[in-house]
């Protein structure tokens, strides 16, 4: 086995992670302030709320919701769907007619590509073409592609390999007597992979779409784990899920809206066994949406490039709970990432 799997680093990468997680963030902002005038209107009408001024804009719910979280976590604006109003930064900084406005600063940034996607993202739901690109496919089509799909799946893969070696020291305590792992959209195996490495009593299944199953494959192989991981192609949407005592939810359920995040967690639900183990390993937003400020960075990049966004624990919550999932505390492990646990009852 590749020792790889199990040598931690001696250094904390957060701040490499959060640079590339929060490059869009600026973009959404800027979004706000010159092409919708946010702040100004917020001004006029203070105490609105969420839905009346996602109807004003004409935004889709998922997207507003980043930009609100974004705005709260940055200390622009303060109030839930019970009302929304301008902090003193907001009003003195980003209100046209303040004599400190600053929304010159900002103005290079009015027309940029990823500007232009933000309102088309805002105004349909709809993700962007993958870098903003004129031409080219969302990024789901795009990982459908191999050139693409080797490239992301690298990206995800790198990142995994430190995040999977937390996961798996920290997920100790909630695997009990269970050894059978399904890894639902496990990208490159890299987490089975860690967490096998880890726990030896463990076995794994990758479910992965073509062509990333191949990828999974290959890297299982390199791992020299191919007795212990299988890769299953499939579509999560379409086909069966196997039987499993644990299924890995990792950077899945970001990727979708509120009904696709439903759906594969009735599937889970289905496929578990009494008592089985539910592991969403992702990047959480504070239930009072809020914070923290990285997350709410992160899921503006997720909001443009996605279906998805980055959800609160009790977002989950009201999905698990009627499917009587009994669920645990966020765990945190680095760079602000974490995991919450849901046992099937
Ligand atoms: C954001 S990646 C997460 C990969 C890995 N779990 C991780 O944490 O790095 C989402 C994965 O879901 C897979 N995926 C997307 N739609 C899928 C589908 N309908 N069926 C199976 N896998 C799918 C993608 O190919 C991709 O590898």
């Amino acid at each position: 086995m590749n020792p790889i799997l199990t040598q931690h680093p001696t250094t904390d990468p957060a701040i490499i992670l959060q640079l590339r997680d929060r490059q869009y963030a600026a973009e959404l902002i800027a979004t706000a302030l010159l092409r919708f005038d946010f702040f100004s209107w917020l001004q006029e009408n203070e105490g609105t709320t969420e839905e009346a001024a996602a109807k004003y804009f004409q935004c889709e719910n998922r997207p507003f919701d980043v930009l609100l979280t974004l705005c709260r976590a940055y200390g622009f604006i303060t109030g839930g769907a019970d009302g929304l109003s301008l902090t003193g930064m907001g009003k003195e900084h980003l209100v046209e007619g303040s004599p400190w406005y600053l929304g010159p600063y900002y103005t290079p940034m009015r027309d940029t590509p990823i500007v232009r996607t933000y309102l088309h993202v805002l105004g349909t739901g709809k993700p962007g073409n993958w870098r903003a690109k004129d031409t080219g496919a969302d990024w789901h089509d795009s990982m459908r592609e191999p050139a693409f799909a080797k490239e992301f799946t690298g990206l995800m893969n790198c990142r995994g390999l430190l995040l999977g070696q937390k996961l798996a020291e920290s997920i100790t305590p909630f695997l009990g007597e269970r050894t059978r792992l399904l890894d639902i959209g496990g990208g490159s195996g890299i987490y089975s992979a860690t967490l096998c490495a880890a726990h030896p009593q463990l076995s794994a299944t990758v479910f992965e779409q073509a062509p990333v199953d191949r990828i999974a494959r290959s890297e299982v192989g390199r791992h020299g784990l191919e007795d212990r991981i299988s890769v299953k192609t499939g579509d999560m949407f379409l086909d069966e899920w196997p039987e499993a005592e644990i299924i890995l939810l990792s950077n899945v359920l970001h990727d979708w809206d509120i009904p696709q995040v439903r759906e594969i967690i009735i599937r889970a639900a289905k496929s578990l066994v009494p008592d089985g183990l539910l592991i969403i390993h992702d990047a959480f937003i504070d239930d009072d949406k809020c914070g923290p400020v990285e997350i709410a960075e992160y899921s503006a990049l997720l909001m443009n490039i996605t279906q998805g966004k980055c959800y609160s624990v009790a977002e989950y919550a009201g999905i698990l709970a009627p499917l009587g999932f009994e669920i645990g505390s966020f765990n945190p492990t680095i760079s602000k990432r974490g995991f919450v646990t849901a046992i099937k009852k």
